[in-house]
This record gives structure tokens, sequence and C-alpha cells, in this order.
């Protein structure tokens, strides 16, 4: 089944809880049922590269990514292009010269600067909501019925595709200015996915694929075929619904996503980027009170401090790593220098699914005592560098490979307080149980590479120059750092298990049974 807009991700799925819930479909991470088969999926399946099809201006820029330093992107985007930006804010009446910020060529393409000093916090613009592109909008105009019933983003994507080649359009200027070709791995051709080889990032690039061509199909027979006066195969084909589908992945933004979901011209110019420093979320709605004519409007605010000239950026996810920008937004985030790279991790992800195996003979007990506590049969975490398993994983892990004499602690009796007993090692086979568990997938999966991690790392120390590569060689080394921090914490769990306390000593020590020091006291003794 494939899910909505917002949580079309795999078993990355949730590289932040959704990267990729798209549900089914050989996603690398998904253990233990493809211990062995992590990380391989098919290149097959011809997705080349696509050009965005339709009607495009021929200034359309060409939008390259950045890779290593977010800030060595080679992006054109023309003076004409900022001309063009101008005459936007006019359209969409919001007064230029009241703004503390301006478009202005980046080297992400069109970006904000900032024309004075700004503080964290502060509100740099508000979009009105009748400039915004939303449902509503599409249901008023000449395709709202046809598109009656279809989700927010469908609806989104048709008008995309409508609106862009109506020269009378009231977002003409921001048609011009929305990129013709997007750097997602969604349009990577199969050479350059290949540089992917064994990476999440395939997975769900495959999957998303696969969530768009089918998404596709069913638009085409519900409701391109049935108004064909309406929808000019020529410009709704599937490079152009893909166009649209990365269009609105790239540019919207919470809290207007999901039914929400609306494209908010020029909020949308502001770019990603590492000087925000607030957790609050960039992008915020002001409802309108409907007095004086007052109405909801799009609030963007300063999550940094900025300088007079200094581009104003926000940060598109703290959660999102690596892959996941690269895949919604063809560029990752990293350090200014090679060395600097490789000392910060912090957009390494990896994202683990763990299952309680169907053929478990506990299957249904354990499944149980997953779902009272949250979980379900299937869980995915999120791995970063530097922080470990957590407590719930370690949890989750016990329970998946409880067995043989511990299995008493699956019985009815136990349910409600399962989970707390196995919050702490079980037993000394439990815990080695987990350890092997997660070394041979670790193993499994750094396998699934075309690559070794000093390989990746001398590519980058050597400097890479075409982008899409860079993007590349920084996600597989971030996924294979944080298989092997993983791997080399179960390595040292393993080494300690003698050390460890486990349940049958804590419940002879609660009971009074056990000294400090782990000896029988006298009384038991004496018995
Ligand atoms: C919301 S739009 C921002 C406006 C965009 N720069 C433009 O020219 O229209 C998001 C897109 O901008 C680009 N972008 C944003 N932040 C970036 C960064 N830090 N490095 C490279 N590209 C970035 C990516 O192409 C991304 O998909």
């Amino acid at each position: 089944m494939l899910h909505d807009f917002y949580h079309i991700q795999g078993e990355w799925g949730n590289f932040h809880h959704g990267f990729v819930e798209i549900l089914g479909g050989g996603v690398p991470g998904r253990w233990p049922r493809d211990m062995s088969t992590m990380s391989r999926s098919s290149l097959l399946g011809g997705h080349g590269r696509r050009e965005a099809a339709g009607r495009l201006s021929s200034s359309r820029r060409r939008v390259t990514v950045s890779s290593l330093n977010v800030s060595t992107s080679s992006v054109e985007a023309t003076n004409s292009d900022i001309k063009e930006a101008e005459t936007l804010v006019g359209s969409i009446g919001v007064a230029l010269d009241n703004l503390p910020v301006k478009p202005a060529r980046v080297q992400s393409g069109i970006g904000l600067i900032s024309k004075r000093e700004l503080w964290r916090g502060e509100e740099i613009l508000a979009v009105p909501r009748k400039s915004w592109i939303t449902v509503a909008t599409v249901k008023e105009s000449p395709i709202g019925s046809a598109v009656e019933g279809q989700r927010p983003w469908v609806c989104l994507a048709l008008f995309l595709l409508w609106e862009r080649s109506n020269l009378n359009s009231p977002w003409k200027s921001y048609f011009k200015l929305l990129p013709a070709e997007l750097n997602s791995t969604l349009f990577w051709s199969d050479e350059e996915l290949a540089e992917l080889q064994g990476t999440q990032l395939l997975g769900s690039t495959l999957s998303f694929k696969e969530f768009v061509e089918t998404e596709f199909e069913r638009v085409r027979s519900e409701v391109l075929v049935p108004n064909m006066a309406l929808f000019d195969p020529s410009v709704f084909n599937l490079e152009a619904f893909s166009w649209a589908f990365g269009i609105l992945r790239s540019r919207t933004f919470p809290p207007l996503t999901g039914e929400d979901l609306a494209l908010v011209p020029l909020a949308d110019f502001i770019n990603h980027g590492a000087a925000a420093s607030d957790a609050r979320p960039s992008w915020e709605l002001r409802k309108g009170t409907g007095f004086f004519g007052s109405q909801d409007a799009l609030v963007v605010r300063a999550q940094g401090d900025f300088r007079a000239g200094q581009e104003v950026v926000m940060d598109y996810g703290a959660e999102k790593g690596n892959g996941q920008l690269a895949l919604e937004y063809g560029f990752v985030e990293s350090a200014e220098s090679t060395a600097a790279f490789l000392q910060s991790q912090s957009r390494d992800c990896f994202t683990l699914t763990l299952e309680i195996p169907e053929g478990d003979r506990f299957a249904d007990d354990k499944v149980d005592i997953a779902d009272i506590n949250g979980f379900g049969a299937s869980v995915s975490f999120d791995l970063v560098c530097g922080q470990g398993p957590s407590e719930d994983m370690l949890t989750y892990l016990r329970l998946m490979v409880l067995d043989g004499p511990d299995a008493f602690l699956l019985e009815a009796l136990f349910r409600d307080a399962a989970w707390g007993h196995i919050s702490l090692p079980v037993s000394r086979e439990n815990e080695e149980g987990i350890c092997t568990a997660m070394l041979d997938g670790c193993r499994a999966a750094l396998e699934g590479y075309g690559t070794s991690v000093d390989e990746d790392v001398r590519l980058l120390a050597a400097g890479i120059d075409d982008p899409r590569l860079k993007v590349a060689v920084v996600v597989r080394l971030g996924e294979k750092r944080v298989l092997q921090e993983l791997q080399g914490w179960f390595e040292a769990h393993l080494a300690r298990l003698d050390k460890l306390e486990y349940y049958a000593e804590r419940r002879l020590r609660d009971l009074g049974l056990l000294d400090d020091k782990g000896f029988m006291t006298p009384w038991v003794f004496n018995e």
C-alpha cells in the first residue's frame, strides 16, 4: 500500500520516520528479514535521467547541488531571475521596500539576503494566504472539478503543470523561477545511482520512483484520461508529474504540509543552512482575524542572528540526515573542508528497521508486548553517530531474540511488566543473541556497499568535481560510519557480557537475597 505524500518513506522510512514509508519493496535496513540481502536494491528498471517535461521557460536556471560544503555549489541564478523574483514579490502583495530581506543570487540558486541585522525569532516576511497555492486554489481553477477527491499533493502537482503554461497566471513570475531540473536523487541517471550501491538512499530513491510512477498511473486513469480536453498528454506525462512531485517535496515545509499542503512563493526562496540556531520552525502560520481584511499569513522567522548582507537560511529539518536531504532537496550538508567533514558526523544517519519474525514461535506474545509499549511488529530506529543504540532499541532487540529459559517473561502473567524487565539485560544468552544479530547485520550491510570507508575518504580528500558524485560519496560514507560505530558498540558490549547483571541476579537483589557484592545473603545460605 502506498502512503501519503509526507510519509512516503521506505524503511529509511523514518529516517526520520517516514523517510520512506513507502512500504514494501526490499528497502535496505530491515532486520532480521533481509539480514543477508540488505542494501542490494536492484538498479534495473530504466530510471534514466529525466528532464522536466512540459512547457518550460527557456530562461530556466539549472540548479546544481552543493556537496561537501553547501556553500560550494555551482548554481546559476541570473540577474534576470532576480528581477523576476522582485516582480514576484510585488505580485503577491508584499512590499519589497518594507522587507528586511531581498531575493538575491546565492550559491544555492536564489536565496534571501538580509538588508539589515536580523535577530533570532524576528519576523522576516509574511505572505498572505491569497498568494499561496493551496488545494482551495486548485478547486477554484478550471481543473478543480476534475481533481475532486484527489490527495492534496496530487491536486497541487497537476495545478503546477496546468498553471505554468498559463500566460495570465498570477504566479507567472513564480513559475518562471521554478528550477526546470532538480537534483533530488529521484532524478539521477542509472549511472549516477550506481554510486549509491548498497545505500539506504538508493532504496528510498527507488521507492520514491515507484511511488510516483504508481501514483501517475492511477491519476492517469482516474483524472487525465477521463478529462482529455483539459489535460494534454504531452504536458501531463510522467516526467512532468515527477518534476511537480520534486518541486512540492523540496519547497513545502511544516506547518503547510499534508492536508494543508501549500506552495508559498517567496517564503520558499529560503535555503537550508547551518546558521540556523533556533529549534523553533522557521515557517509559522499566523491566523487572520478577518477584521479589516486581515487574513492568514505564512510568517517566516529568522532561526538565527544574521548580519546585513548575509544570506538568511533555515534548517530544513534538524532530524534529517544527509540521505534525506539528498533525496528531498538534492544536496547534502557538511563542513567547510574535508578534514572538518570527517570530524563532523551530525548528518550521518542510518535507519534500522527491526521486526519480530513472523515465524518466531513466540511472535504473538512478542508483538503483544511491543504493542502494549507503543511499538509494533516492526520498528524503525534512526541511528546517528556518537549516540549508540537507544534504550528502546536494546529493549526491542532483547524482545526479538528472547527464547529458551527466558521465554517465561513472555507469559501473560508478566505482560504488563515484561518491557520493564527486558529494558535491562535478561540473560547472558539473550544479550549475546542481540550482539550476534547486530554484528551479523552490520557486517552484511557493510558488505553491500560498493566502496570502503577508506576509499570514500580518499576520494573526498582528492576532491570531487561532480556535485552528484560528491553527494553520493558523502551519503554512503555517512551510512557506513554509523554502521561501523554500531558494530564497535556491539563488539564492546559482547566483551563485557560477564560484567553485566542479569534478570535472575536483579530479582534476588530486589528480594534482598543478594548483597551488594553479588553474594547470597547468609539467610539464603542457611536455607
Ligand atoms: C526551498 S528551495 C530554495 C530556493 C532555491 N535555492 C531556488 O533557487 O529556488 C529548495 C532548493 O534550494 C536548493 N538549496 C537549498 N538549500 C541549499 C543548500 N544549502 N545547498 C545547496 N542547495 C540548496 C536545493 O536545490 C533545494 O531543493
